[in-house]
Formats: C-alpha cells, structure tokens, sequence
C-alpha cells in the first residue's frame, strides 16, 4: 500500500526525538517535500551524517530497503533521520511507493534476477560499516509486512516504547547483522 504522511515536528527541547536512524521500509522509493527549517539528514559514505537542505522546487528521493533487496544491495537503501527543530514547527510530505505486504524476499530475488545481471557493479568501500542494517534482507522477518512493522517501531522509538512495549522490547534486542 503507497502511502503518503504529511508531519510536523513542533518546535522541541535540543535533542528531543525527530525520527531515530532508519531507511525507509515501504517499497522502492520515497519522494518527499519539506519546509525550509531543516533537520533532514543522510549517512555519506564514510560514515557522517550530512543535511539534505530544502531545495526550491525540488523532492528528496529516497532509496528504499524495497530497491536495496532488487538490486542485490547493490544500491543500498539511504539511512537518513529527522532532528527535531529547536526554533522553529517543521513540516514535510513524504510519499512512500510500496511493495505488497506478503512479499517475501525469496521470491523478490527470484523475480529481480534478470535486474540484477544488468547492473554494472562497481567496488563499494565499506558501506556496510557505515550503514544500518536492512529488516527486509534479514530472514528473521517472513515477509516484508513484518520488517515493516519493525522498521517504524525502531525509528519511532517513544511511539513503539508507548504503543507496543513488548515488540519495542523485543526488536530493540534483535541483531540483524
Ligand atoms: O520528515 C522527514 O523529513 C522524513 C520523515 C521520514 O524519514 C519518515 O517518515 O520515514
Ligand atoms: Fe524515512
């Protein structure tokens, strides 16, 4: 299911949550439009966390773990998370593509197979250790609904501690690597 989620963060204490570290879990990918306060940020290559300002006239485009999972992980999904403003309400618009909830990785490697071939593969240095770990290329999870659920738990953590303390618990503990 493609969802589109239109959020404020309201002006908050320094270092109060925005989103915690996480790639998006819904599908492919994610197109979102934003305000001018800022807190969007994206993990480079060598590990820092770098903004991605508001751009006039422009989407940020987000790799989801969907594409990440097509492609082999050969296009890692983005790991980006949100600053909650001190100064200011921000406000954005993300609009998340989906895959189905039952798709299982198994069968979204059979069918990408072809995909991946085509892919001109380049050497990566080091993504893995500057990256956070995919629910979707895990196999604790059975279908993609699943690392789905996990996924928002973990990034939201004051909403999953709240509203599903014991799979906050036990996903906090998990080690997906
Ligand atoms: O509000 C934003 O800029 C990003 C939100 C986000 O990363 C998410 O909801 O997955
Ligand atoms: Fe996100």
């Amino acid at each position: 299911m493609h969802r589109l989620k239109f959020v404020r963060y309201p002006q908050s204490e320094p270092g109060s949550q925005g989103v915690g570290p996480h790639k998006d879990s819904t599908g492919l990918f994610t197109f979102l439009s934003q305000d001018q306060v800022g807190g969007l940020e994206v993990l480079n290559r060598s590990g820092q966390w770098i903004s991605a300002p508001y751009i006039e006239g422009t989407f940020v485009v987000n790799v989801q773990q969907g594409f990440e999972a097509i492609t082999g992980g050969l296009c890692p999904a983005t790991t980006h998370r949100v600053i909650a403003p001190a100064t200011s309400t921000r406000y954005s618009i993300p609009f998340f593509q989906a895959v189905r909830l039952d798709l299982t990785l198994e069968f979204l490697k059979e069918a990408a197979v072809d995909i991946v071939r085509r892919i001109p593969t380049q050497k990566v240095a080091n993504i893995e250790n500057v990256t956070i770990p995919s629910e979707f290329l895990s196999p604790l999870f059975s279908c993609f609904g699943e690392a789905q659920l996990r996924n928002r738990i973990i990034s939201h953590p004051d909403v999953g501690r709240r509203w599903y303390p014991e799979l906050y618990e036990k996903y906090s503990r998990q080690s997906l690597s």
